[in-house]
């Protein structure tokens, strides 16, 4: 997903009715915050409660029967997470042409941006960064989800700074015994395997990738870099690169840890629960991965829209219960989650 090309109006070239809307459902849009060659990024303000989410507007006229696959892939696997460092789904609208996906707005943009205003990050700060990615990637692997786009592009901060994991459009769900063999993400995150076209299990791809994102957060730079995919491709399957003379032991003996070509070498996530990097500073409180996934129902919320907006105690409870995405759910996550 890339920011709104500045020349183009907020004209669509798509003969989508639904493209030239204000609006959908309670969200009023305010403006694009990203376009992709299928979807469209909205900031849009909810008109009861007034909190600020994204909607993601997709195109469905454009997407054949395997992308129209993928989309709704994408959807469920947004309702299976609930993590406070995943974006989340809060409603679902569907139309004839278009499908709105609702979610949460991380306003302070891409990680990657952050990396090119203000440069390397202390490692105690990349620390903190990289603890909330491993929070919410492992706790996306637990549920047999892997991710296969995670990159500096794809992590966004909220207001507070603190990590968002955004487009699951190429994540997956994967079988321990099975294998995958899709080719996806971004070339300089992508694992050797990956360029080599050999089948893989699911979460070691996702790994090789962190490791390629610690490097980024600590040093502002790619380990792995070429002028085209052919050099590219050498550079990884080489995997070899750089040591900056700052980065400590530690976080080298760390970044060793995530790099490995071989990918039944490259461990899988537990290995990290006593690593001296990342557990500097946090000795009593290991990475946490099974973070709350139900959402609560909270008394004083379902109090509050009944009294306030006479939304029924039972219509709530039953979108909670049967993991439904409607405009009472989003009351329900917009009020929780705010
Ligand atoms: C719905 C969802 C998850 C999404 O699809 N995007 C898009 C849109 C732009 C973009 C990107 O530049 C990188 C990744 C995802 C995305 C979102 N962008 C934001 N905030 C934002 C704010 C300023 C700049 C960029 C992103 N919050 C939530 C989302």
């Amino acid at each position: 997903m890339s920011p709104p090309s500045k020349s183009r109006k907020d004209k669509d070239d798509t003969n989508n009715p639904d493209f030239q809307l204000n609006g959908i459902g309670n969200y009023l849009f305010q403006k694009t915050v990203g376009e992709g060659n299928f979807a469209k990024v909205k900031l849009a303000k909810h008109k009861l409660t007034g909190v600020e989410v994204a909607v993601k507007v997709i195109d469905k006229t454009t997407l054949d029967e395997k992308k129209l696959g993928k989309l709704y892939r994408e959807v469920r696997i947004m309702k299976l997470l609930n993590h406070p460092h995943i974006v989340k789904l809060y409603e679902v609208i569907e139309t004839k042409h278009t499908v709105f996906l609702v979610m949460e707005y991380a306003s302070g943009g891409e990680l990657y941006d952050y990396l090119v205003v203000h440069g390397k990050m202390k490692e105690k700060e990349a620390r903190a960064k990289f603890r909330q990615i491993l929070s919410a990637v492992s706790y996306c692997h637990k549920k047999r989800v892997i991710h296969r786009d995670l990159k500096a592009e794809n992590l966004l901060l909220d207001a507070n700074l603190d990590i968002k994991i955004a487009d699951f459009g190429f994540s997956n769900h994967f079988d321990p015994d099975g294998k995958l063999d899709t080719f996806c993400g971004s070339p300089p995150y992508a694992a050797p395997e990956l360029f080599q076209g050999k089948r893989y299990t699911g979460p070691e791809v996702d790994v090789w990738s962190l490791g390629v994102i610690l490097y980024v957060l600590t040093t502002g730079c790619l380990p792995f870099d070429g002028k085209n995919l052919q050099e590219m491709r050498e550079s990884v399957c080489r995997g070899k690169y750089r040591i900056p003379f700052y980065l400590s032991d530690v976080c080298e003996k760390l970044l060793r840890k995530f790099l490995i070509r071989d990918p039944f070498k490259r461990a899988n996530l537990d290995f990290l629960n006593d690593d001296p990097w990342i557990n500097d500073g946090y000795a009593e409180s290991p990475i946490a991965r099974d973070i709350s996934t139900t959402v609560q129902e909270d008394e004083v919320i379902i109090k509050l829209l009944e009294t306030k907006y006479n939304i029924s105690a039972e219509s709530v409870q039953k979108c909670l219960r049967e993991n439904i995405y409607d405009d009472v759910a989003a009351m329900y996550y917009l009020l929780y989650y705010d």
